[in-house]
Order: structure tokens, then sequence, then C-alpha cells
């Protein structure tokens, strides 16, 4: 490979619907053994990202490249798995019936047993497709985005409708096939599974990268702390409102919960004003609530 394995190069995309910018000039590298999470709100711009680096929908200017060649070669190469949100299933067939073709089209095939078994559908394998539970749909996409040996897989959404053990059971395999040296990005909105999953984090906002790092790196960024306590006594909420480096406040009860972006000042403040704290916690921002912190601070500056 030319460009030293860069697995996804997207370079100055964009991509328009109309007067929506879906995607704004977006620049971004991935690398080989990455796993890769694609977070944003719903419309940021995450599944036409997607359909942009498979080829799927033509950018209105910029490159993407996959493997240094265009999307479409990578994926005649058999380069690049996919499961997508809307891909439909054939209906009158059985579910072995359907891998076996997905292994059949492949160009670096898996053994159709293989894949039944990685995905974890050897039981269902002779049940027709339109019988499926969501979660066993969902199986059965991944079966076939893991049919063959490819270097990328990119997963739209791949856990919505699985239960919990079917959802480790999922993080565990793709954990393997990114050990093995191969590239898994996802798109997601269960952001504790990009906290727990992922070594890179991206977050889309408006077509745009807001963010990308590690999770650590994201929780750093959004740069608060969570800091609880209860009230000995009750407090004027104004009084508490005026506390140094501040970011959110709520009350419930003798509850006080505050986000700050200096904890220590913020608490050392407290004591200041003779409000003295009990059970106090501090704590770093969980991805979720960096996330929140992240896209509600780029909405604010945009209005
Ligand atoms: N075919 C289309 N025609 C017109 N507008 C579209 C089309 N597809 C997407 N959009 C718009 O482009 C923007 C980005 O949509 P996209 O589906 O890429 O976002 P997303 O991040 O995947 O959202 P979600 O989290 O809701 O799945 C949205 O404002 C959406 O309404």
């Amino acid at each position: 490979m030319t460009t030293t394995a860069s697995v996804v190069a997207f370079d100055q995309v964009s991509k328009a619907y109309d007067a929506v910018r879906a995607v704004d000039g977006l620049t971004l590298t991935l690398r080989p053994g990455q796993t890769v999470a694609l977070l944003g709100p719903n419309g940021a711009g995450k599944s036409t990202t997607l359909d942009l680096l498979l080829g799927l929908k033509k950018p209105d200017s910029g490159t993407v490249r996959l493997f240094g060649t265009s999307p479409r070669d990578a994926i005649v190469a058999g380069r690049v798995g996919a499961m997508l949100q809307s891909g439909g299933l054939m209906d009158e067939v059985t579910v072995a019936e359907l891998v076996r073709l997905a292994c059949d089209l492949h160009p670096k095939p898996y053994r159709p047993s293989e894949v039944l078994s990685r995905a974890g559908i050897e039981q269902i394998a002779d049940r027709k497709v339109n019988k499926l539970s969501g979660g066993q749909a969902q199986r059965v996409r991944f079966a076939l985005a893991t049919a063959g040996d490819s270097d990328l897989i990119v997963l739209d959404e791949p856990t919505t409708g699985m239960d919990v053990t079917t959802r480790q059971a999922f993080w565990a395999t793709m954990r393997e096939q990114a050990d093995q040296g191969r590239t898994v990005l996802f798109a997601t909105h269960y952001l504790e599974e990009a906290d727990a999953v992922a070594d890179r984090v991206l977050v889309l906002h408006r077509g745009r990268l807001l963010a990308d790092g590690t999770a650590a790196e994201i929780k750093a960024k959004a740069g608060a702390r969570r800091i609880s306590f209860d009230l000995a006594d009750p407090v004027d909420e104004a009084v508490l409102r005026d506390l140094p480096f501040l970011t959110s406040l709520t009350v419930s009860g003798r509850t006080v919960r505050i986000q700050s972006t200096d904890a220590d000042a913020t608490v050392h403040a407290l004591y200041g004003l003779g409000v003295y704290p009990r059970n106090l916690e501090v704590a770093g921002l969980g991805l979720e609530q960096a996330f929140v912190a992240i896209t509600t601070a780029e909405e604010a500056k945009s209005k």
C-alpha cells in the first residue's frame, strides 16, 4: 500500500441535500486495527458519512479513498464488509442460504459454517429470514458483514434491538476482528458502548467533526467534572448558582448536582459560603455527559 496504511481517507468531503449540509468539509483518516465510534445527535450526518465511505453516495466536493483506491474498487476487491441500518434481508430464504450467498459473493470468503458460528446464529440457520426477531435479524446482518476476510468493517448502529448478552458477545467478536488488524468503524447512539469498545471516538455535529480522540480525551475536552452532595440546611438556589466555574446546577430536595470546569475551586467556594456539603462526590464526566456538553456548547455557539 502506498499511503502508509491509511484505511479510510476523507479529504474535505461535503454532501448536501438541498439546503441541508449533511456532511460539511470532513477530513479524516482511519488506520488499521482501530476500533472507531462515530457519534452524533440525530441528523448529524453519520449515515451519510458511512454512505459516502461505501460509495453509495457521491460527495458534492472532496474525495473519499479506501485503501488508496475508490470505495467501489475497494469493495469489489472484498476489502470492506458493511452492516447498514436499512439493510433489507431477502424474505423467502433461510438464514443459512443467505449466509451461503454472501460467502459465494465475497472474493475472500470464510466457510458459511464459520460465519454462522461467529455470529451465533447456528440455531436459527434453517429459519426463514422474514420470521426473525429484530435482534436475530441484526445478527444475520452482522454475519453478512463478516462473510469474508475484509480489512474494514463498517457498522451503522449495529446493536440496535440486541439484548445485553447478545450485545456483549457481538462486541467481543468485534474486538477479535480489530485485534487481528482489521479496522472497525461503527455509528452508535449508545455512548457507554463507544466508551467501552472504541479506541477512537469521532463526534460529528451538523456534518462537521467536533471532537476526535480517545474516550478519555473527549471527556477531558468537555472539561467539566461532576460534583454532587447533600445540603445539611436549606440554601437559596441563587447562592449556589453564583459559585465559580459552574456550568450546570440541579437541586432536587436536599441533593445538589453541579458540573464545574474547576471542581476544586467550586468546592472551596462552597465552604467559603459556609455551606458544608454532606456525602460529597467529585467525579469525571461520563462519555455521555461529555458528548452532551460538547454538542450543546456547539449548538449555543451557532445560535
Ligand atoms: N435522502 C435525503 N434527502 C434529504 N435529506 C436527507 C437525506 N438523507 C439525510 N438527509 C438529511 O441530512 C442530515 C444528515 O442525515 P443522516 O441520516 O446522515 O444523519 P445521522 O447522523 O445518521 O442521523 P440519525 O442519528 O438520526 O440516524 C439530516 O438533516 C437529514 O434530514
